[in-house]
C-alpha cells in the first residue's frame, strides 16, 4: 500500500464486509442506466428512500446516523460535526427522546426493565419524525426524563427542517426502515471498559443513581443488549470511528466529505446534466494523492490514470444504448444492451490527451479528434488547431479535459463541435475536477451538454486556478513542471 494512504487507515476504519465497502452515500448522485431501449442513461434515483434521490424533485436533507455502545462518545462526535458544519442548518435528534416511558407498574419494578432492548423505543414514532423531517416538515420530538423514566406529558421540542439531520442512539441501525433513511452511517467504537467508566460517572452524577445499581443494570441488561443488538448493527456502518470524540482527524475527514457532498449537491440541483461520480474513500484517497504537491510524478500519473478510467467508464454510461438478446453457454436467453456505436473522443490538447488511453482501453479502435486552444487569463481563448472525424456530426462526442476552471477552453471547444454539426445533447464533457465557475459558465450556455466529473472544487482564485485544485495538471502529468 502506498505510504500516503495509511493515514486514513489508522484514523478510521472504512467499514468492510459482505454488506458494504468503504463509505457509501447511497443514491446520492448515482445514475444507473435506464432500462428503456434507445434513450440515454438518465440521471435518476437509486432507492426511493435515499436522500437527494431525484435531482429534479424537492431538495431532501442529508441524514447521518450515529450509533455506538452506551457512553461511547456519540454525543461528542455529533457536537463536533455540528460545530464544523456551521454554515449549514443542522439538527440533532436523539433516539433517547423516543423511549416509551414506563407505566406505573413498570416504574415500581424499574430494576427489571430493559432500557437497552429495541422494544424500549417507540420506533414507529421515530420513523415518522425522520420521514417528516426528510420531507421538509417540522416535527415535535418528545422530551424524556431519565430520572423519572417518563416522557414529559405537556412539553416537547420543536425540530425544524434543515440541510442535515443527525440521528444518534445506541440502536439507530437496528431497524432497517430507519437505516434506509440514512445517507451516511457512523459507528463510534470505544473500548468497553472506557465506556463503563464513563457510564458510572454519568449515571451517578447526572442521572441520580448509585454505583451498585449502575453496575447491576450494566451486567443484567446493558452488556447483553450491546452484544445482541448494538454490536451486530456495526456491520451496517459506512465509517467506524475508533476512540470517538478524541479522534479529531476522523471527524475532520467526515465533515469535509459532508461539506463536499452538500456543495456538489447544490450545483447538481441547479444543473441536472452535471454528474459527479459516486464518492468512496477509495476515490477520495486517490484525490488526496493527486492533489498533494509532494507526490512523485510517477504516482501523480498512476493515480490520475486510475481516476480518469473511472470517469471515462461513468461517462460511457450516459451514452444511448439499444436492447440486445444473447444466448448464454447454458442455452438460456440473456436480455442485455448493445453499446452505442457512433461515438468518438475529442481531446483538448494537451491535458485532454492524458485521457485518451483510458478511452481507447474502454472503446476499442475509437476515433479521437484534437482541439488546441490557447489559454490566456480568464478570456482571450484562441483556437489554434483542430482535427476532427469528418462524420463527427453523426457521432456522440466524449470531450476530454481533466480540468474545468473558468470554462473558457471548454466553451470554445463545445462551440466548435456545435459548428461542426454535433447536437449539444450529444456531447459529454469528461473531467477530473470542475470549478463551480466553469460549471456555471458551460451549463448556462449549453444546457443540454452533459458534464461528468469526479469532484467539484470550492472556487477559482484570482489567477483562475482551481482551489484547492491540483495545480497545473498538464505540467504535472507530462513532467514539464520543473
Ligand atoms: N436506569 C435507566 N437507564 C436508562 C433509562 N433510559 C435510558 N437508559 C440508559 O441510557 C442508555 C442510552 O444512552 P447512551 O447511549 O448511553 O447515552 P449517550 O449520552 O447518548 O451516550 P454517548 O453520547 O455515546 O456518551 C441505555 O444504555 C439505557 O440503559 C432510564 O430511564 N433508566
Ligand atoms: O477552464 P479554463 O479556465 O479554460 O481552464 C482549463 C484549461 O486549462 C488547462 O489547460 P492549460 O491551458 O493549462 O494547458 P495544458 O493542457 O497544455 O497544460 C486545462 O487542461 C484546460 O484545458
Ligand atoms: O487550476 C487549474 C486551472 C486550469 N488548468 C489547470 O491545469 N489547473
Amino acid at each position: 500500500m502506498p505510504e500516503e494512504t495509511k493515514a486514513i487507515d489508522y484514523v478510521m476504519e472504512a467499514a468492510s464486509g459482505p454488506h458494504f465497502s468503504g463509505l457509501r452515500l447511497d443514491g446520492l448522485l448515482s445514475s444507473p442506466p435506464s432500462s428503456s431501449s434507445s434513450s440515454p442513461a438518465h440521471r435518476s434515483s437509486a432507492s426511493p428512500s435515499s436522500a437527494f434521490a431525484d435531482a429534479n424533485g424537492p431538495r431532501q436533507p442529508f441524514v447521518i446516523g450515529v450509533s455506538g455502545g452506551t457512553a461511547s462518545g456519540k454525543t461528542t462526535v455529533c457536537d463536533m460535526i455540528i460545530q464544523q458544519l456551521h454554515d449549514h442548518r443542522v439538527v440533532l435528534v436523539s433516539q433517547d427522546s423516543f423511549y416509551r416511558g414506563l407505566t406505573p407498574e413498570e416504574s415500581e419494578r424499574v430494576h427489571e426493565y430493559n432500557f437497552d432492548h429495541p422494544d424500549a423505543f417507540d420506533t414507529e414514532q421515530l420513523l415518522d419524525c425522520i420521514k417528516k423531517l426528510k420531507c421538509g416538515q417540522s416535527v415535535h420530538v418528545p422530551i424524556y426524563d431519565f430520572k423519572q423514566h417518563r416522557r414529559s406529558s405537556d412539553s416537547f421540542r420543536q425540530v425544524n427542517a434543515s440541510d442535515v439531520i443527525i440521528l444518534e442512539g445506541i440502536l439507530v441501525f437496528h431497524d432497517q426502515r430507519v437505516r434506509n433513511l440514512m445517507n451516511m452511517k457512523i459507528f463510534v467504537d470505544t473500548d468497553a471498559d472506557v465506556r463503563l467508566a464513563r457510564r458510572i460517572r454519568r449515571d451517578t452524577v447526572e442521572r441520580g443513581r448509585d454505583v451498585n445499581s449502575v453496575l447491576e443494570q450494566y451486567a443484567k441488561f446493558v452488556k447483553p443488549a450491546f452484544d445482541d443488538f448494538v454490536l451486530p448493527s456495526k456491520k451496517y456502518a459506512d465509517v467506524i470511528i475508533p476512540r470517538g470524540g478524541d479522534n479529531h482527524v476522523a471527524i475532520d475527514l467526515i465533515v469535509q466529505h459532508i461539506h463536499t457532498k452538500l456543495g456538489q449537491h447544490d450545483l447538481c440541483k441547479i444543473y441536472p446534466n452535471v454528474y459527479v461520480i459516486q464518492s468512496t474513500f477509495q476515490i477520495r484517497g486517490m484525490h488526496t494523492l493527486i492533489r498533494d504537491r509532494e507526490i512523485s510524478k510517477h504516482d501523480f500519473v498512476f493515480y490520475s490514470d486510475r481516476l480518469i478510467r473511472l470517469v471515462v467508464e461513468h461517462g460511457l454510461g450516459h451514452l444511448p444504448f439499444t436492447e440486445k438478446q444473447v444466448v448464454t453457454p447454458t442455452g438460456s436467453a440473456y436480455t442485455g444492451v448493445d453499446f452505442c456505436k457512433k461515438l468518438c473522443g475529442v481531446s483538448i490538447v494537451r491535458s485532454g490527451e492524458s485521457m485518451e488511453n483510458a478511452l481507447r482501453a474502454c472503446c476499442k479502435g475509437i476515433k479521437i479528434g484534437k482541439i488546441l486552444i490557447h489559454r490566456d487569463g480568464d478570456n482571450g481563448k484562441q483556437l489554434i488547431y483542430e482535427k476532427l472525424p469528418k462524420d463527427i456530426s453523426e457521432r456522440h462526442v466524449l470531450l476530454l479535459d481533466p480540468v474545468l476552471a473558468t470554462g473558457n477552453s471548454a466553451n470554445q471547444a463545445i462551440e466548435l463541435l456545435i459548428q461542426k454539426g454535433v447536437p449539444e445533447s450529444h456531447i459529454i464533457f469528461l473531467n477530473l475536477i470542475s470549478a463551480p465557475e466553469g460549471i456555471h459558465c458551460c451549463c448556462k450556455r449549453f444546457p443540454s451538454l452533459k458534464i461528468v466529473t469526479s469532484e467539484i472544487d470550492a472556487s477559482l482564485n484570482e489567477e483562475f486556478r482551481v482551489i484547492p485544485g491540483m495545480g497545473e495538471f498538464g505540467d504535472r502529468y507530462f513532467g514539464t513542471d520543473d
